[in-house]
């Protein structure tokens, strides 16, 4: 404890913390100050590096037809959770098909769709190559139930098949469809994409969780980006880590009746912040269907539809 010259100002100062405020003390005294980084430069373009020199994938920034065979040579498999509970079944059928046109065309994808209702998914004609696993799960009533316990099923999916059966995994939104070409650009060890809602917007207003006794929690002075839940990636083992830390945070929280402002996002994004993703992917790669194209988008690949929350949700 450099800070203190002497035993007793710390614990002059300690008596003066509330235990709110020794949490926050001492989660925050060994963390490095550095200013919020970029997403979109002064020039107005998008800023593809970010300091701690991970890639940001922008339209431009990689040529297709070079990356394509470089990863040609690997012999690669790309498995692909989604969740459709509940009502969310009615987005497979788009989900499905436009990810046929664009989401890894030429190499092997593996979907496992986890559905309450497996006799509800769509049949889909699959490129060569693309398998569709339908794996049922039981039903939940709260939606905030549906999408935190995403975690611990990626976690145990991995266990039980992925360290067999794939070399990288995504995790995507179900309510969304692709636009544009979602490839081999997008693979690296650990991978997060930057949320189209906040992109602009400086890190104090990010919806991080502020609470102190929460495992998510990011003090208001800290945060690189504010990620979205909708898509994780990465190695199988990388994205293990990941998953398996998120659930053992929400399971401490869960204990104490606290749920994160934004469920597994914020717990995400606490991850991220503390175990920075290898490869980020811009907001073309999760845009939102009600949101207007500005300039520094050139092509939006993935977006969520439009929905009314009312309707296919089974909870507020
Ligand atoms: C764009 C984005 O980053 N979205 C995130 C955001 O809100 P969203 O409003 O996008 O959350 P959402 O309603 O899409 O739920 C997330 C996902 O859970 C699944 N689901 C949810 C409800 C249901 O009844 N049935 C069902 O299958 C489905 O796969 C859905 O895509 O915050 C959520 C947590 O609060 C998740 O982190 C989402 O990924
Ligand atoms: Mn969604």
């Amino acid at each position: 404890m450099k800070l203190f010259q002497n035993v007793s100002t710390f614990h002059r100062v300690l008596a003066g913390l509330s235990i709110t405020g020794l949490i926050y003390f001492v989660s925050t005294s060994n963390r490095l100050p550095y200013n919020q980084p970029r997403v979109v430069g002064p020039d107005g373009k998008g800023v593809f590096l970010s300091p701690w020199l991970a890639p940001v994938v922008w339209e431009g920034t990689f040529d297709p037809t070079l990356i394509d065979s470089i990863y040609k040579q690997q012999n690669i498999t790309i498995a692909t959770t989604v969740f459709a509970l509940g009502k969310y079944t009615l987005f497979l059928k788009d989900f499905l098909e436009s990810a046929e046109q664009n989401y890894f065309v030429g190499f092997r994808v593996h979907y496992y769709v986890f559905t309450d209702h497996p006799e509800q998914v769509p049949e889909v004609k699959l490129r060569e190559e693309h398998h569709l696993t339908v794996l049922t799960v039981p039903s939940s009533n709260r939606w905030q139930d549906i999408s935190l316990s995403r975690m611990a099923r990626l976690e145990k999916l991995i266990e039980s098949r992925l360290f067999n059966e794939a070399d990288y995994v995504f995790s995507l939104d179900v309510d969304s469809k692709f636009y544009g070409r979602w490839g081999v650009e997008t693979l690296s060890r650990l991978v997060g994409v930057i949320h189209p809602w906040f992109y602009g917007k400086h890190r104090e207003k990010f919806p991080y969780e502020r609470r102190p006794e929460s495992q998510a929690f990011i003090p208001s002075a800290e945060g690189d980006y504010y990620y979205g839940g909708a898509v994780i990636g990465g190695l199988v083992k990388d994205v293990y880590q990941l998953a398996k830390t998120c659930r053992e945070n929400l399971d401490i929280d869960a204990s104490k009746s606290i749920e994160a402002a934004w469920q597994e996002e914020s717990h995400l994004n606490q991850y991220f912040l503390y175990n920075k993703p290898s490869k980020l992917l811009s907001p073309e790669y999760l845009w939102d269907d009600i949101k207007s194209k500005p300039w520094e988008i050139k092509i939006i690949r993935f977006s969520q539809v439009l929905k009314n929350y009312n309707e296919i949700r089974p909870n507020p």
